[in-house]
C-alpha cells in the first residue's frame, strides 16, 4: 500500500510552483538519464508535493528531446504515486475555446520518435492502456475545480502529435474528423509510462489556441500560447492548490488498478530476465521483482 503523494508536471509556461513552503530542489538520479530538471520538493498546506517542470526550467528542451523514462522514473524514486500533468493545448472543438480547462480522458498516440516503454528486450511487459487516465484522480480535479469556482470540461481526447512544428491544416482537420477534442505533443508517452510505473495519471489541459482549422483565427503561435497562458495562470495555481488536500485522503491503493497495472503484465520467464535490464526496474517495478 503506498502512500499518497502528489506530483504535478508543469507545462509550457509552468515552471515552479509558488505558495509551497520547506521547499528544495534537489536532484534526483535514474538509471534512465537525466529528468528534465532538479525536482522541487515542498509542502502546500502540509501535504507532500512534488513538482517538475517537463521542459526543464527555462523551457530548454523540447516534446521530442524530453526523457519521458527518466522523468517518470525520477517522480517514483521521490515517492510520487499520483501524477497530475499540466499542459497548454489547442482546441480542435469550437465550443473549447481559448481558456477552457480540459480534464482529458483518452489520446491517441501519434508520435514516432520516442522510447515509449521501460521494459525491453529480456524483460518483457504489456499493460493495459484502455484507460489512459486513472478515473479517480479525474475525480478529484474535477472535485477541487468545482470548489475552487473553476469551470473545467470533464472528458476529451488529446491527440499527440510529434511536432515541435505545428500541424498543417490537412492534419488538423483529419484529427477534427476522429473527434479529437485537443491537441499538443507531450502526454504520450508520458501516461503509458505512469502506467508502467504503476502510478496514477491525469491531465488539466489549459487551451490556449484553435491550432490551425477555425477560418475565423490566425494559426497557432507561441506568442498566443504564451498570452493564454499567462492570462490563465492564476486559475491554474488556485487548482493545483485545491488538488493538494484531496489527494491526501486516498487510502489504501488505487480502486482503479493504477498501483497495481503490472500484476499480471510481466510475461518473461524468471530464468530468461536480463538482470541489466532487471536492474533498472527496481523503482518502475521492483515491488514484483524482488518477489
Ligand atoms: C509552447 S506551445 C507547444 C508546446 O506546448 C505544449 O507543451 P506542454 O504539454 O508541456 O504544456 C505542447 O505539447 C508543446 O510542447
Ligand atoms: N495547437 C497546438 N498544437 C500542438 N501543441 C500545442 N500546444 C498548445 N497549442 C498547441
Amino acid at each position: 500500500m503506498s502512500k499518497p503523494v502528489l506530483g504535478i508536471i508543469g507545462g509550457s509556461g509552468v515552471y515552479d510552483i509558488d505558495g509551497l513552503t520547506n521547499t528544495q530542489w534537489r536532484r534526483v538520479d535514474s538509471p534512465f538519464g537525466q529528468p528534465s530538471d532538479d525536482l522541487l520538493f515542498g509542502e502546500l498546506n502540509g501535504q507532500q508535493l512534488v513538482f517538475l517542470p517537463r521542459h526543464g526550467r527555462g523551457h530548454r528542451i523540447p516534446p521530442s528531446e524530453l526523457n519521458y523514462r527518466a522523468n517518470i522514473d525520477a517522480l517514483k524514486r521521490a515517492g510520487v504515486t499520483e501524477i497530475v500533468s499540466v499542459s497548454a493545448v489547442g482546441s480542435l472543438k469550437e465550443e473549447l475555446p481559448p481558456g477552457t480547462f480540459v480534464i482529458v480522458d483518452q489520446f491517441i498516440d501519434r508520435t514516432f520518435a520516442r522510447t515509449k516503454s521501460f521494459f525491453e528486450t529480456g524483460l518483457v511487459a504489456h499493460v493495459s492502456m484502455a484507460h489512459p487516465v486513472c478515473g479517480r484522480l479525474g475525480d478529484i480535479i474535477e472535485q477541487a475545480a468545482k470548489d475552487a469556482g473553476i469551470v473545467a470540461v470533464r472528458g476529451g481526447t488529446y491527440l499527440v502529435m510529434e511536432g515541435p512544428q505545428f500541424s498543417t491544416q490537412a492534419e488538423s482537420n483529419l484529427y477534427r474528423q476522429w473527434g479529437c477534442d485537443v491537441i499538443g505533443m507531450t502526454n504520450m508517452p508520458e501516461a503509458k509510462l505512469a502506467r508502467e510505473a504503476e502510478m496514477c495519471y491525469a491531465t488539466v489541459a489549459m487551451v490556449t489556441d484553435y491550432d490551425c482549422w477555425h477560418p475565423d483565427h490566425d494559426a497557432v503561435t507561441v506568442e498566443q500560447v504564451v498570452k493564454v497562458l499567462l492570462e490563465n495562470a492564476d486559475r491554474a495555481r488556485a487548482l493545483v492548490k485545491a488538488i493538494v488536500p484531496q489527494v491526501g485522503g486516498r487510502s489504501g491503493n488505487c480502486a482503479k488498478g493504477c498501483h497495481t497495472a503490472l500484476e499480471h503484465a510481466i510475461i518473461t520467464h524468471g530464468d530468461k530476465r536480463d538482470p541489466n535490464v532487471v536492474s533498472k526496474l527496481d523503482a518502475v517495478a521492483g515491488r514484483l521483482l524482488k518477489r
